[in-house]
């Protein structure tokens, strides 16, 4: 049984990566932002939303009217709410229902969820969004904002970049992209790990229906945008979204606290037998390792110290929620895409400040190279790499090829990165 809706809001919001994270932070944000309007069937702001990759997604919830559960699970209980913001769900293979979704005059707004991946050349997001531009471009629809709301550094500007590589030989429709198309930039957060079994089945207990799509967070949540939403935007604020004039600071503090300390946790967590996010951070030997990455990623942070402080307080409480059950399996995948914005930029931005290497900065580098050896690692991307260091003929070659794939300016790291790959090596035999 599915709870009967309580409107059906007009699509004004389009979105592709049907994803976990998705339903708990941009559509629960705009549920929040209907509400707070008290917004019936005739207004408000509804979504459509595409699956990135397979259909699965929209097939589940296409079967319960596109509503789902939202489960906020805090260190010491599980609150449950109901979310219909979906107005429809689509798979993302259905070229037809996207297209006529973006050349729609009243969808402002495009927000994406498609992973670090998602931008590389040859990725088929790019290709989409540059074919759904161009429906709106032929019927005349108007400006859009673009909202990338990957954990990438300069998102809007990578999505931007990635966008304009493939409209550049069609010089009319460039044109209009340059002209009406705002490319936002966000910095998003909430933990939100992938839904279990178990979830599914807590899910029924406390909502009393048979949900088949509920998605699990954390109860932090936050969202800062900067740039411009040339047909209007859903009242985020309401659910405490931001809007300022420069995104980077909060983006850096994020990429390189949160994000960068879940790498270390899962490369070297895995290679010490944890199994999830709160498993890790409560070993003594990894929470020792954290504190010692957070102090060698301080400099490039615009914060003051207390500012830090007080987000490495409230990360290690986060972390340390051990209700939320994050595998490290899942934050391990596609490490090729998210060290670089995680670890390698501030490594290499305390050398150009004449700071040494950091010793924490090298260590995960190595528990990467140590998980890529392993054969279990999840990183397309990174499977020539995989073959490539089983061939290396020493440890040195090796940290070479780790360094050439996701810092090529950097090789000189390679004897430091080797020492330290040897080290974790004999630590964990
Ligand atoms: N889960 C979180 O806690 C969280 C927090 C902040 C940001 N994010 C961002 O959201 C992204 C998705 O996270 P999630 O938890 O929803 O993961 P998920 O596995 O639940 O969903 C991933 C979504 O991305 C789509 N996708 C994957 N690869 C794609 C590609 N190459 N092109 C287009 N679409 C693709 C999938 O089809 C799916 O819809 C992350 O990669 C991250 O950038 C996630
Ligand atoms: O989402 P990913 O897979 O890019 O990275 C895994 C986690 O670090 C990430 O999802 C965080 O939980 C999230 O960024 C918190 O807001």
């Amino acid at each position: 049984m599915t709870p009967p809706r309580s409107a059906r809001h007009p699509v004004r919001v389009a979105h592709l990566g049907l994803g976990a994270f998705h339903r708990a932070h941009q559509a629960w944000y705009t549920q929040v932002a209907n509400d707070a309007e008290a917004a019936g069937p005739a207004d408000g702001w509804g979504i459509a939303a595409f699956t990135g990759r397979r259909p699965d997604a929209a097939r589940v919830l296409a079967a319960q009217d596109s509503v789902y559960s939202l489960l906020t699970r805090g260190p010491s209980g599980d609150e449950v709410g109901t979310v219909e913001a979906l107005s429809r769900v689509h798979d993302g293979a259905d070229t037809a229902a996207w297209t006529a979704t973006l050349a729609d005059p009243d969808v402002a707004v495009l927000t994406l969820t498609i992973t670090e991946a998602g931008y590389l050349p040859g990725a088929s997001a790019p290709a989409r969004i540059r074919d759904g531009l161009a429906a709106r471009a032929r019927a005349d629809a108007g400006g859009i904002a673009l909202v990338s709301c990957d954990n990438l550094a300069g998102n809007g500007r990578v999505l931007r970049d990635a966008v304009l590589a493939l409209t550049a030989d069609d010089g009319d429709l460039d044109a209009w992209v340059r002209a009406e198309v705002s490319f936002v930039s966000t910095m998003v957060d909430r933990i939100t790990p992938a839904t279990t079994e178990q979830d599914i089945a807590t899910v029924r207990r406390l909502a009393g229906w048979d949900d088949a799509a509920p998605v699990v967070a954390e109860p932090f949540s936050e969202w800062v945008l900067a740039g411009a939403f040339p047909a209007g935007r859903p009242p985020w604020e309401a659910a405490g979204a931001r809007f300022v004039d420069d995104v980077e600071p909060y983006e850096r503090r994020k990429l390189r606290l949160l994000n960068a300390g879940h790498s270390l946790l899962a490369y070297h967590g895995l290679l010490r037998g944890h199994r999830t996010i709160a498993e890790a951070a409560a070993d003594p030997v990894l929470a020792a390792e954290l504190e010692r990455l957070w102090a060698e990623q301080r400099p490039g942070l615009p914060f003051d110290d207390a500012a830090v402080a007080a987000a490495e307080d409230a990360l290690r409480g986060r972390f340390a929620n051990a209700r939320i059950e994050h595998r490290l399996a899942q934050v391990a995948t596609d490490g090729s895409q998210k060290l670089v914005p995680r670890i390698v930029d501030p490594l290499r931005e305390r050398l150009a400040a004449g700071l040494g290497p950091g010793e924490a900065q090298l260590g995960v580098l190595a528990a990467w190279t140590l998980h890529l050896l392993t054969g279990d690692a999840r990183d397309p991307h990174a499977d020539a790499l995989v073959a490539r260091l089983r061939d290396a003929r020493d440890p040195v070659a090796r940290a070479s090829l780790v360094l050439d794939a996701v810092a090529p300016d950097l090789t000189d790291l390679a004897r430091p990165l080797a020492e330290s790959t040897a080290s974790l090596q004999g630590a964990n035999a």
